[in-house]
């Protein structure tokens, strides 16, 4: 009479490795009753697989958790582009969209920035701006290459009339804006000395320039999403590069007076 073995018992055979051998024959290229895998894994191989064994070759958990994540993510994007376009839902709040996408973009920071290090009369201020300025450059390079290796493409109700954009903004991950919204705003909490209000008011500013991406239809919510956490943790890297006058003195007599 038998034993009672289990059925991964009676295929381990007698090399006791049940696993290890299904997983080759599995992964085998030839069909599954070919002569090179009858070779390789014996006779009592080219029984057809138990379903158990199938069962490794479907997705994975996490790959049906990400597919579902990212069909939310475009669902949810797509219903929240209110201002995509003018004949939206929400398309009389565009114009004002759009303003705020000007004041998260790099441009106005960058010229704002250098202005301010030309006119600065203190070697306080020259170092925090002469860091801004390194954060800014730093972003704008860590976006460019994320996008360049991600090559997400923008939803497609996104209208490309964006202010100034270089050659990898046709793509959407991580959100650019939202990555200097997020930097800039815990730098400028850092330090700049400013009242409760104001620094209320440079918080919201970083999630309303994040929720706005959405709305014009620029960006999923993912991408915005991921670019507040890059931007917040990017601020992490400036602060531990801090730029100052013991470290690099000559970068600060460029500013000397
Ligand atoms: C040309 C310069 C200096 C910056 C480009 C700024 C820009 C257009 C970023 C794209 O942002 P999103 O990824 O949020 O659309």
């Amino acid at each position: 009479m038998p034993s009672p073995r289990s059925s991964r018992e009676r295929r381990a055979g007698s090399s006791g490795r049940p696993e290890f051998l299904s997983l080759v024959s599995q992964r085998s290229p030839g069909p599954p009753d070919s002569p090179s895998r009858r070779k390789e894994s014996g006779s009592s191989a080219a029984a057809p697989l138990p379903e158990e064994d199938c069962m490794k070759l479907n997705p994975s958990f996490l790959g049906i958790a990400l597919s579902s994540l990212l069909a939310i993510d475009l669902w949810a994007s797509k219903r929240l582009g209110v201002c995509a376009g003018e004949g939206s839902a929400w398309g009389s709040a565009r114009p004002l969209m759009k303003v705020i996408e000007v004041s998260g973009h790099g441009i106005p920071w960058l010229l704002g920035t250098i202005y301010g290090l030309y006119q600065s009369d203190s070697l306080a201020a020259r170092e925090v701006l002469l860091n801004l300025l390194f954060a800014l450059l730093l972003d704008l390079v860590l976006v460019a290459v994320v996008k360049g290796l991600v090559r997400r493409r923008r939803p497609t109700h996104n209208k490309m009339d964006m202010f100034v954009t270089i050659s990898v903004d046709k793509y959407s991950f991580p959100s650019g804006h939202a990555t200097r919204a997020a930097l800039v705003c815990r730098f400028v909490l850092h330090h700049l000395v400013l009242a409760v209000p104001l620094r209320v008011l440079i918080v919201l500013w970083a999630l309303i320039v994040g929720v706005s991406r959405v709305m014009l239809g620029r960006h999923n919510v993912t991408d915005v999403l991921c670019g507040l956490l890059l931007g917040y943790a990017l601020y992490s890297v400036v602060e531990y590069c801090w730029l100052s006058p013991l470290r690099t003195p000559a970068l600060f007599a460029l500013w000397s007076h």
